[in-house]
């Protein structure tokens, strides 16, 4: 697993002041962005933001109208054959030779880019998909696919990994096997570029996490600084059962009060004294508390309701 000798130290991506439109459409409204080498980046925002475009220019499959983009020092575009094979990438509709084998079609992949064949099973067992080496691509589940599509974006051992929602299909345990997967190359000094809706995802992978927002950055920075700049508010959530919304939100420093299913919940700077009021009030037998997470910094810059 030794990274290919690029020769350069710089960063593994230098986006400056990138534009996009689609017709009237801006997709990329000038967007600066650099993601050094060996960074886990996380990009983040609403359908529609701009994230696949963004990601498709850093690629070298689209052209910026204007702006520069350098990937592992060089230029992406016009497609650039020294840069594609540093280059993984997984996206949401990966092509599979479906009537091949789980291995017969990573092989293929590996030959393609000039691996060698143990590089296939390698990555089988990588993405725990060892078990099912001999079953035709056709015949894997959902989940199974989207672990063969990242074993072929890896297979060929890229400096720089592009992974587009990787877990979408994914059950939990397989979404936690990969986890482990993806810290593995992080910890062998790859960089990585890791597209997500998954916000808990984003907090535990990513060193730092880009929220675009219609084309443009609205926030950039490690999960925990942006947690920590966003807000001092805590939740506590009451069972309904035991607390009106009234009596709620008549507790002093209690800011706002919602109902959310079968709890309360209470937002406040300043928890000890609300804990001392519903414990009067309704005990505290239930009662939990939440600190703020990168879902709310997100869904506070992108403005959708709160569950
Ligand atoms: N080829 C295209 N032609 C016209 N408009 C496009 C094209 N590709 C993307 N768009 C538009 O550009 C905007 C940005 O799209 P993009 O796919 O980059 O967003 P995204 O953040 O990746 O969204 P999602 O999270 O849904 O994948 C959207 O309004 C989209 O409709």
């Amino acid at each position: 697993m030794t990274p290919t000798p690029t020769g350069t130290d710089g960063p593994a991506v230098v986006l400056d002041t990138i534009h996009k439109r689609y017709g009237e459409k801006r997709a990329v409204d000038g967007i600066s962005l650099t993601v050094p080498r060996g960074e886990f980046f996380g990009l983040l925002g609403p359908n529609g933001a701009g994230k696949t475009t963004l990601v498709e220019i850093m690629e070298g499959l689209r052209r910026p109208d204007s702006g520069s983009v350098t990937v592992l020092g060089r230029h992406p575009w016009p497609r650039d054959p020294e840069l594609l094979p540093r280059l993984g990438v997984q996206t949401q509709a990966s092509a599979f030779f479906v009537r091949l084998t789980a291995r017969e079609h990573l092989e293929t992949v590996a030959a393609l880019y000039r691996a060698d064949r143990a590089a296939a099973e390698r990555g089988l067992a990588a993405v725990g998909l060892t078990e099912q080496r001999d079953v035709r691509v056709d015949d894997l589940s959902g989940g199974q696919r989207q672990r063969l599509a990242i074993a072929s974006a890896l297979v060929h051992d890229p400096e720089l990994i592009f992974l587009d929602e990787p877990t979408a299909a994914l059950d939990p345990q397989a979404r936690r096997a990969l986890w482990q997967v993806l810290r593995a190359l992080k910890g062998a000094g790859r960089t990585i570029v890791y597209t997500t809706h998954h916000l808990d995802e984003a907090e535990a992978l990513c060193d730092r996490v880009a929220i675009v927002i219609d084309g443009r950055i609205v926030a950039l920075d490690s999960p925990g600084k942006l947690v920590a700049a966003s807000s001092s508010v805590t939740r506590l959530l009451v069972p309904a059962e035991r607390l009106s919304l009234g009596d709620a939100q008549a507790i002093p420093g209690v800011l706002r009060a919602t109902e959310d299913g079968d709890s309360i919940v209470l937002e406040t700077e300043d928890s000890g004294p609300v804990l001392s009021a519903v414990d009067a009030l309704a005990g505290l037998h239930g009662v939990q508390t939440r600190t703020a997470s990168l879902e709310d910094v997100y869904l506070e810059l992108t403005g959708s309701p709160r569950s």
